[in-house]
């Protein structure tokens, strides 16, 4: 690993590192920020999981976690969003390959040999991170958007990797979805069991989760239609899966929604990992 830049916040540290990762087969950049606490030992630790178009770096300058973070004593990984580099495939639109993995295993072909990013947070970074920082072993996980698909889907596969689970405007039932459907097919191919095995509102029924999941929605986002929150509603009322979820009336899809709610995100976390 690799550091790239540290910087003192809230009298914790915001670094970005990077690290060769053997599932990806490319170098990946992440940022984690360790709070104040951490100087007196290991604390829990939240994963945000980033959307469509971004790398580590945009909720890390514009979500404003850190301060919460430093309250509530969590650390904070942000991934990036699909692999990097000219070895790795992409395409000419934004929603396809490179900045939107998806937090998927591709099983076809352009994307196979690079776009695991499933395994590469669940295996790769989580390794990584338990090992290189003062973390304990008491992790929940977040995400806006694509990433919020991702929090949803890696949780209720890894219920025994993630304690508790929250989503900002997640793309909640992609296989339903342009923001899904040409994604899956692209990185998955035909089987459309496979896409269900991929999608939050199908996985739900499927898998369950064990514990509550709190979901903010902007009502005036300029995607609702592309993010069916209404799929991922009934799928928690069928389950009678405990959950919060919020329509916030007039915010959009942008950071100013997710900084405006991350605090009651940090705090749900920070309550349920024993911060
Ligand atoms: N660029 C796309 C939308 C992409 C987008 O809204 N991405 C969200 C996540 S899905 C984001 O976080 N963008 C980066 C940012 O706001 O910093 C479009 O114009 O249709």
């Amino acid at each position: 690993m690799e550091t790239i830049s540290e910087a003192r916040a809230y009298e914790g540290v915001q670094g970005v590192y990077s690290h060769s990762s053997h599932t990806t087969g490319c170098d990946m950049t992440f940022a984690v920020y360790m709070p104040p606490q951490a100087k007196y030992g290991p604390v829990p630790c939240l994963w945000y999981l980033s959307g469509l178009t971004c790398t580590h770096e945009n909720a890390m300058t514009k979500a404003g976690l850190q301060a919460h973070a430093a309250e509530f004593g969590l650390a904070i990984v942000f991934p990036d969003t699909s692999p990097r580099g000219d070895k790795v495939a992409d395409d000419e639109a934004y929603d396809l390959g490179k900045g939107a993995g998806f937090y998927i295993n591709a099983t076809e072909k352009p994307w196979a040999p690079h776009f695991k990013m499933e395994d590469y947070i669940v295996k790769d970074l989580r390794a990584l991170v338990q090992n290189a920082f003062e973390v304990l072993d008491s992790h929940g996980i977040t995400g806006h958007s694509m990433g919020g698909h991702g929090a949803l889907t890696l949780a209720m596969k890894y219920p025994e990797l993630f304690r508790s689970l929250s989503a900002f405007a997640p793309i909640a039932n992609p296989s339903q979805s342009d923001w899904g459907r040409k994604q899956f097919k692209a990185y998955l191919g035909d089987n459309e069991a496979l896409w269900a095995a991929n999608d939050a509102s199908l996985l739900l029924k499927e898998a369950g989760w064990p514990s509550d999941i709190l979901i903010d929605q902007g009502a005036g986002d300029q995607f609702l239609e592309l993010l069916k929150p209404e799929s991922l509603a009934a799928a928690l009322a069928e389950t009678r899966t405990p959950s919060t979820i919020r329509m916030q009336e007039g915010y959009d899809h942008s950071y100013y929604f997710v900084s405006t709610f991350g605090w009651d995100h940090v705090a749900w976390h920070a309550e349920r990992l024993g911060a």
